[in-house]
């Protein structure tokens, strides 16, 4: 039976889809933190919980060797994310994380980490509507014990936690359809490195195309066409903040940023958030912003090559440089740094520069969910302006 744990679960429904009765908003009322459930769901008896303490080098460790191995591989098993330990740190230790959001699962004789599913709490604004969420994501089981039903009680005791912090609502994201999608978007990727993505198969050379032609074809200028362009700085904070809440206020879903979270997720962090800003040569005001992400993957199985690097589209702001403008920048600094490709996926604005920036179509689709949020029509990803990792 499929689904058959999202039916019990205060997800919007596929039955309820056109039902008008059924209002926008949560689908279950908070409880008293009293009813919230004490302790632990049960484990299958080989199994304990555990609190992955990401400041702790060791479980660090763990975690990313878990997640290296275990993680989401793309539809033809060829790549697998390698997401960094600096990364994952970031990820996972925004203002006002809890640590027992970051949830692992251990074979109680030799403790080994098999499995591990995270929490971070964020503002999202769902339209008029601030609401404190958590952002689920690394649900992660080990290849060994897939089919054991560990993600439905591993989604519950994170459920649990969150709920004993007085969180009813979350937002997280999935490459399979699950009750019920908010939006569903497409991924495109743009060629960096095309003769490496050839060589390990992420991309094909095009019909009546040879190698130097597509080389060509990719080629991008050796430096940057904005005046003004410029890495963020901490004393950009309040201005970048300021330019990113009134763009995200378009959308229909957007994080609620303050400079506290602009600061943890914007400020440029060496291999993890590349964040650049126009700074008007003659007012010196700021007036664009563009960010990336940097989320390697595995290459599986091939002789020459083991790492695609890859930047993801982060927050872009457009208000004086015209988006395609600045999102060729963007390009040109990824390949200045050497990254092999660059994703996005058709949120926000970014449809309006995909294919003039020569981005290719993924062959596979990202599902956005809330979760105890009820959503009267699911949204077109251009009205969307919210990010996972
Ligand atoms: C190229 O290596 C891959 C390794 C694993 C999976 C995929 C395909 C895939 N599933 N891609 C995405 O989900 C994706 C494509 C474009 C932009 N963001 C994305 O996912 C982000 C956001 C959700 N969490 C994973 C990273 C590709």
């Amino acid at each position: 039976k499929k689904h058959k744990f999202w039916e019990t679960q205060p997800v919007g429904q596929f039955k309820d889809i056109g039902n008008s009765t059924l209002s926008e908003g949560p689908i279950e009322p908070p409880a008293p933190l009293s009813e919230v459930k004490q302790e632990p769901y049960n484990l299958p008896s080989p199994y304990e919980w555990t609190t992955c303490d990401m400041d702790s080098e060791e479980t660090c460790s763990e975690v990313y060797n878990l997640l290296m191995n275990n993680y989401v591989e793309d539809d033809e098993n060829m790549f697998r994310f390698n997401y960094s330990k600096e990364f994952l740190r970031w990820a996972l230790r925004p203002p006002g994380y809890f640590k027992s959001w970051h949830i692992g699962v251990r074979v109680k004789t030799s403790k080994k980490l098999v499995a591990f599913i995270t929490g971070v709490p964020a503002r999202i604004r769902v339209r008029e509507e601030v609401v404190n969420m958590a952002e689920i994501n690394f649900l992660c089981v080990h290849k060994k014990l897939r089919s054991k039903r560990l993600a439905p009680v591993m989604i519950k005791e994170v459920t649990r936690r969150v709920h004993l912090e007085n969180i009813w609502q979350a937002a997280y994201t999935a490459g399979v359809v699950l009750p019920t999608p908010i939006t569903t978007c497409q991924y495109w990727h743009r060629s960096l490195n095309p003769k490496k993505l050839i060589d390990v198969g992420f991309s094909r050379l095009g019909a009546r195309m040879t190698m130097s032609r597509t080389i060509k074809l990719y080629k991008l200028p050796d430096s940057t066409a904005t005046p003004g362009l410029r890495k963020m700085e901490l004393h950009d904070v309040p201005a970048v903040t300021r330019l990113l809440k009134s763009y995200l206020g378009q959308f229909a879903v957007a994080p609620d940023f303050d400079e506290d979270d602009v600061e943890h997720w914007l400020l440029p962090t060496e291999n993890v958030v590349d964040s650049y800003l126009v700074e008007s040569p003659e007012t010196h005001e700021i007036t664009d912003f563009c960010s990336f992400y940097t989320l390697p993957s595995s290459i599986l199985g091939n002789q020459n090559y083991t790492t695609l690097k890859a930047a993801y589209s982060y927050y872009n702001v457009s208000t004086k440089t015209p988006l395609l403008q600045l999102m060729n920048d963007a390009l040109v600094v990824a390949k200045q740094k050497d990254y092999d490709v660059f994703n996005a996926l058709d949120v926000m604005q970014n449809e309006s520069f995909l294919k003039e920036l020569k981005f290719g179509p993924g062959d596979g689709q990202l599902h956005y969910y809330l979760y105890n949020y009820r959503l009267q029509h699911a949204l077109k990803p251009s009205e969307l302006g919210l990010v996972l990792l």
